[in-house]
């Protein structure tokens, strides 16, 4: 699950160009790739960065076997003298990437991949696939949890979650975003994150009754969180978890029931009223059930008493934006001339026309600490090195800003130099902790659930300036023909 050879997990194109790259003797020109994504999801104001480990994972691993290269051989698409030559490949490049549990945001470099250009046009499919993923669910998780404020938040998708890995991962990005645990016990094994749950409708589907399936729990558990609506929450679920309770006394630990079906506001509340007449008023009420950001506004709205929240389908299938829409694009290639040169796409789309060059992401503070946006840089400008900084949207060039009690830290940091991983990601906690502490330095207006304020990404003077002159250098070559 978490390790293991990928190298052949990509697009055939990617394969296809590397073939001209090697057949024309250009795989090793130096070229620089970089990841970025065009629109936060879900509305959101900002998106929590979330992959690194598994791609860094997959760069270690890479290589074709054998069977690799026979089954290549054996679809008869490609030069097997080419194949042969795939045997040998390695990845000698240099990644620089933000780190898990950053904050990113549209149209900044995330990830960027320097080196060969055969060896970094392979990279892109499984870089976008992870990064993608895993920043998406990590973004929904952190809306879900700022919803749910202090309360207890565990992920409860793997059965809806897309195939087994999405599952594994999800749950881990799920917990970088602000989740406390999941339910799945291989991501708690593989990512060392707590695992939780309660039981399900089968329990007391097998005796037929809630009394009986209750302590028949309570006698083989110390904690109990009692499933209370197979039946009818209030008629017989809640009363049979009270009665067990009471019966048990100091066996066990009558922890919480879990509501599962109905109205969960009005429930709750009479739920609530039950136990704490029958003495547990430290009992808790767990909700389940279709849950996301939204209802669990509307349910606190709604004064619901509602302790803590598992969350299943509508987190790990990034329910209503199943894609962040990330891209891998080449900015900058020697053109034979032993340096970097622009590479840009300009389509018949100009919302899809990239930033050529090998850029930097800085992200600007303020005196109090505080994000005042990002600023992109051509690779070796330090912001920090200028008195003021002048930050202007790249489109509506009129609003600007001149900062001079400002820091600028640099989000892409060396992850792997020339092919050798450099960088060793902290322990998942410390990764959690430092989203919490990102999202902690960024103004509430850009963490609204609705319509949160646009959060500026301004490219340096040197760096529009240098677009600019790209789209010219394009626009005289299409002239001509
Ligand atoms: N008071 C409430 N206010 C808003 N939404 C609620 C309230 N109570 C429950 N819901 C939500 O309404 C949806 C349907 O509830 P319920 O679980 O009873 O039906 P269901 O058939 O199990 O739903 P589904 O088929 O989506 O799992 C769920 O998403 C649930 O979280
Ligand atoms: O709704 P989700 O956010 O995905 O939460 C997970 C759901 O998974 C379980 O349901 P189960 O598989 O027993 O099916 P159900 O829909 O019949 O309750 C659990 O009881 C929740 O309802
Ligand atoms: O532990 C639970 O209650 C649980 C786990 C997965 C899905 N639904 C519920």
């Amino acid at each position: 699950m978490s390790k293991g050879n990928l190298t052949m997990h990509t697009d055939a194109y990617e394969l296809s160009m590397m073939q001209t790259f090697w057949g024309k003797h250009l795989q090793n020109r130096n070229a620089v790739f970089e990841m970025f994504f065009r629109k936060n999801p879900f509305g959101s104001g900002y998106a929590i960065f979330a992959g690194l480990q598994h791609l860094i994972e997959f760069v270690n691993h890479l290589h074709f076997s054998d069977k690799d290269i026979q089954y290549l051989k054996s679809t008869h698409l490609f030069n097997p003298k080419f194949l042969d030559y795939l045997r040998h490949f390695k990845f000698h490049g240099t990644i620089r990437s933000a780190h898990e549990g950053d904050l990113v945001f549209p149209n900044e470099p995330i990830v960027q991949v320097g080196g060969p250009i055969l060896e970094c046009q392979l990279l892109e499919t499984t870089i976008l696939n992870i990064v993608n993923y895993q920043t998406l669910i990590a973004t929904k998780a952190s809306r879900i949890r700022a919803a749910a404020g202090k309360d207890p938040v565990v992920e409860f998708g793997s059965r809806r979650a897309q195939e087994v890995s999405a599952a594994n991962w999800g749950a881990r990005a799920a917990y970088i975003g602000g989740f406390d645990g999941t339910s799945n016990v291989l991501a708690g094994q593989l990512f060392d994150i707590p695992i939780a749950g309660t039981h399900a409708h089968s329990l007391v589907e097998l005796y037929g009754n809630d009394y009986d399936a209750f302590k028949a729990y309570a006698e083989t558990h110390h904690d109990c969180t009692f499933l209370v609506d197979t039946y009818s929450t209030l008629k017989s679920g809640v009363p049979a978890a009270i009665k067990v309770a009471k019966e048990m006394g100091n066996k066990i630990n009558f922890k919480a029931v879990r509501l599962d079906s109905g109205d969960q506001a009005y429930l709750s509340k009479q739920v609530r009223k039950m136990l704490d007449a029958a003495g547990f008023t430290h009992t808790k009420i767990v909700s389940s059930s279709g849950l996301d950001e939204y209802i669990i506004t509307q349910l606190k709205m709604q004064h619901a008493k509602i302790d803590a929240w598992g969350v299943g389908t509508k987190l790990i299938t990034a329910y209503d934006q199943p894609s962040l829409g990330g891209v891998y694009k080449l900015v900058a290639v020697d053109d034979g001339t032993g340096e970097l040169k622009n590479a840009m796409k300009l389509t018949e789309n100009p919302a899809k026309a990239t930033d050529p060059a090998k850029k930097q992401t800085w992200r600007i503070t303020s005196g109090d600490g505080k994000s005042q946006g990002d600023y992109i840089t051509m690779d070796g400008e330090d912001p920090n090195k200028e008195h003021s900084l002048f930050m202007f949207h790249p489109k509506y060039t009129y609003i600007n800003k001149t900062l001079t009690d400002f820091k600028a830290e640099p989000l892409l940091k060396t992850i792997f130099k020339d092919g050798k991983q450099v960088y060793h990601e902290p322990p998942i906690n410390d990764i959690k902790q430092h989203a919490k502490t990102s999202l902690s330095l960024l103004w509430p207006e850009y963490k609204r659930q609705i319509n949160p304020e646009y959060y500026p990404v301004d490219l340096s003077k040197q760096c529009w300036e240098n677009k600019q002159n790209n789209i010219k250098q394009i626009r005289e070559y299409l002239k001509k023909l």
